[in-house]
């Protein structure tokens, strides 16, 4: 049984919510492992009757009211699927006729109460009254039955209408974030939470229908509420019993059980060394990038000695937040209240039974009237209770379509500039001239900078080449070039004009850029050759000839798939539950052979390829956009484009690529000297953020510096 600790430090001191603000938040420690922070505007009643206070109250309600815009929104984008319209018409007829008949229901046992009064009273019961009564009693329950079976086969393909107009939404939001902006923890955790995994249901439905629920509940609540009035009113002590009756779910409502135990600004960490390093353990051996080192260095041993040591250590802590969380929710100690509520479910029994000993007489039509009561009560008060309950639930679905329209809206980072380019398409054919004037920049998060005070200019059609040793910021330049970063201090300009002020797609239309950490998607080899020039896709001539300039055509065709070749196969086949080889009960091999060949699946849905082959692959890309003659691109950026190719492989693609670049500006970043910074228009030698030698190989090796003094080092172990 995981314990409980409890700290609550509360003032009422404005400002930001800090998680490490002790004098403002309360900090429970849920469990060995997770610690919860929840923030407090107002210092919280010490001994309060009700958990939360009535400006705690009022905040959720007007947290609500803040979010009725984005409500507002989503129904209009709802309006827009047109496919809802019919589905959505049905459900909403069904639940108004739902939300009628437990009155409708309320009303002929109320007839049957009558009639049972009167046989009581009088010996004779009307047959006739007697059946209309009960079949219209029957028939309601019945025609609530069917209608209950209609909802759910309406609500899923409304829900899955729904769902998809916002994946789409959703996919587009991810699609055109920029770097900045993904790489931000912050955003990827309102991204988690705007766009949760897995979940079954859109939160945009579960908004919809809570919505609808909360006004047929109001509705079944005063037809209820007129039905039971006529009812009770007649009735001997029937006010006292409904009271008794009602105290109970008003209580569970009072003491907060609807609204959820959070302020609406909280935050959960741990700091529990066992329990991450179990978690990062569990990531190792799940993600594939490290089985290599994991079965080379022999580490699995030591991997499970340490992951059994974490798991003894924690115990049954060792759950994620939400189960610990959903543990702390449902298992505190019952409080008073809980307990006072508990036992007013049995004060209408007792007091009944306190009446019929006084009135000995009136039992037979008390007890019926008691049955009728309760049952009523009961059927009201939860209906109350559920009106309540979804009040308070309301305000996290809003809470939770607010975060989904702003992660929507979410603008990037990187603002857009306003002026098209180029002015002339041609123009690109003789290159672009890139300028730095004394650029500074500092990665998000980063204290120190990854570029100081660099200035220099490549003139239109150079050729040139960024050296300097590890993390000495060569690809930062490459990246300040192609925007996925905006420089804290100086400007960057591209043919004389200011960088920022271009748009943004029309200068990346404009270049071509090899990353060094360049990622192969999950897509056929096809598209990820194609994915270089989005607009020619479906050119397979195109793809193939990219793939012959990257250098990969010839290793891509003697694949069994060839260019639909998927590297890593995004789905995997599935399969029964006998591991292959084994026998069944009966003695039958198990043999997925026949099943395979006839679904055409493959034993390895991964196909492997080497360093350098990935490499090709990334460079054929490029080439899918940059080399061809109509290409509109008029830079060239190269990271490292040879590091994994062997020296043959090396030396054909500089050659393929000064033929083929024509007068277009190239830049490439390297730590190596040679051919290439032999035949550069301009070298930029750059140590440690700051540019220290600039010029021509030859007016480098001239001026005697450090450039030169690398090169004479190489050049001594060639002699
Ligand atoms: N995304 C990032 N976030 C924070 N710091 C970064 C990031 N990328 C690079 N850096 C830091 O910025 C500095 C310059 O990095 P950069 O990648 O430009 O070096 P480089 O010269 O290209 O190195 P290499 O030759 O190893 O590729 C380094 O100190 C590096 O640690």
């Amino acid at each position: 049984m995981p314990r409980f600790y409890h700290r609550g430090q509360v003032s009422n001191r404005k400002g930001k919510f800090d998680p490490n603000d002790e004098e403002r938040v309360k900090h429970t420690k849920i469990s060995k492992v997770w610690e919860l922070y929840e923030d407090y505007e107002v210092k919280k009643p010490r001994l309060s009757f009700f958990s939360f206070s009535p400006r705690q109250r009022l905040e959720r309600y007007l947290g609500l009211y803040e979010n009725l815009p984005f409500v507002w929104r989503m129904l209009k984008d709802i309006g827009r699927i047109r496919a809802c319209w019919f589905y959505l018409g049905v459900y909403l007829i069904i639940q108004l006729a739902l939300s009628l008949a437990p009155a409708i229901q309320l009303w002929y046992s109320g007839q049957l109460l009558k009639i049972v009064e009167t046989a009581v009273e009088k010996r004779t019961v009307d047959k006739q009254l007697l059946f209309r009564i009960a079949s219209g009693r029957i028939a309601s329950s019945l025609a609530e039955l069917v209608l209950n079976h209609v909802t759910t086969i309406v609500v899923r393909p409304l829900n899955s209408q729904i769902k998809q107009y916002y994946t789409v939404h959703m996919f587009g939001v991810l699609a055109r974030m920029d770097v900045p902006t993904y790489d931000d923890p912050l955003i990827q955790r309102q991204l988690e939470q705007a766009f949760p995994s897995g979940s079954r249901n859109s939160i945009v439905w579960r908004t919809v229908a809570t919505c609808i629920h909360v006004v047929t509940s109001a509705i079944r609540l005063l037809s209820q509420l007129s039905v039971l009035y006529s009812v009770l009113n007649k009735q001997k002590d029937g006010l006292l019993f409904a009271f008794l009756s009602f105290s109970q779910p008003l209580l569970a409502w009072g003491s907060g059980y609807n609204a959820g135990i959070f302020t609406r600004v909280w935050a959960a960490t741990t700091r529990n060394v066992d329990y991450i390093e179990l978690s990062g353990l569990r990531k190792s051996v799940g993600d594939s990038a490290h089985r290599k080192e994991i079965v080379a260095g022999n580490m699995w041993e030591y991997m499970q000695a340490e992951y059994k040591r974490c798991i003894d250590v924690l115990g049954e802590d060792a759950v994620e937040f939400w189960d610990a969380f959903r543990y702390l929710r449902f298992h505190r100690f019952p409080t008073f209240l809980t307990i006072l509520r508990q036992s007013m479910k049995e004060m209408p029994q007792i007091a009944f039974t306190l009446r019929a000993v006084q009135y000995p007489a009136s039992i037979p039509v008390s007890l019926t009237s008691l049955t009728l009561i309760t049952t009523t009560v009961s059927s009201f008060s939860n209906t109350l209770f559920s009106f309540f309950n979804e009040t308070g639930f309301i305000t996290e679905t809003f809470d939770a379509i607010r975060k989904m329209y702003e992660m929507i809206d979410l603008p990037n980072r990187i603002p857009d500039g306003i002026i098209p380019y180029p002015e002339n398409q041609q123009a690109l054919q003789m290159g672009i001239s890139i300028e730095f004037r004394n650029v500074s920049f500092k990665y998000p998060e980063s204290k120190s900078y990854a570029l100081k005070s660099v200035s220099f200019k490549i003139v239109k059609g150079q050729l040139c080449v960024i050296l300097g040793e590890n993390g000495s910021g060569k690809s930062t330049i490459l990246k300040l070039i192609g925007r996925l970063y905006d420089p804290e201090e100086g400007q960057i300009f591209v043919d004389d004009q200011d960088i920022k002020t271009l748009k943004l797609a029309d200068l990346r239309r404009a270049m071509a850029i090899l990353f060094q950490d360049y990622t192969h998607f999950p897509l056929s080899i096809k598209e990820n050759i194609a994915l270089g020039d989005p607009g020619h896709s479906g050119d397979m001539e195109r793809v193939t000839q990219a793939a012959t300039l990257g250098g990969a055509s010839k290793f891509i065709e003697r694949l069994d798939d060839g260019y639909d070749t998927y590297l890593d196969r995004p789905v995997r086949d599935y399969y029964s539950g006998l591991p292959e080889g084994t026998t069944n009960i009966f003695g039958r091999a198990v043999d997925f052979g026949r099943v395979r060949g006839a679904g055409g699946m493959k034993t390895n849905e991964a196909t492997s390829l080497s360093g350098g082959q990935m490499q090709r692959i990334a460079l054929s890309r490029t080439f899918m956009r940059s080399l061809m003659s109509e290409s509109n691109v008029g830079l060239l950026l190269f990271d490292e484009p040879s590091a994994s190719l062997d020296p043959t492989a090396e030396h054909d693609l500089f050659e393929r690529l000064r033929l083929l670049r024509g007068q277009k500006t190239m830049i490439f970043s390297s730590h190596r000297f040679g051919n290439l910074t032999r035949n550069a228009d301009m070298i930029l030698y750059i140590h440690d953020s700051v540019i220290v030698e600039e010029g021509s190989h030859n007016q480098l090796i001239k001026a005697g510096g450090e450039y030169a003094r690398i090169w004479n080092l190489q050049a001594q172990a060639f002699l």
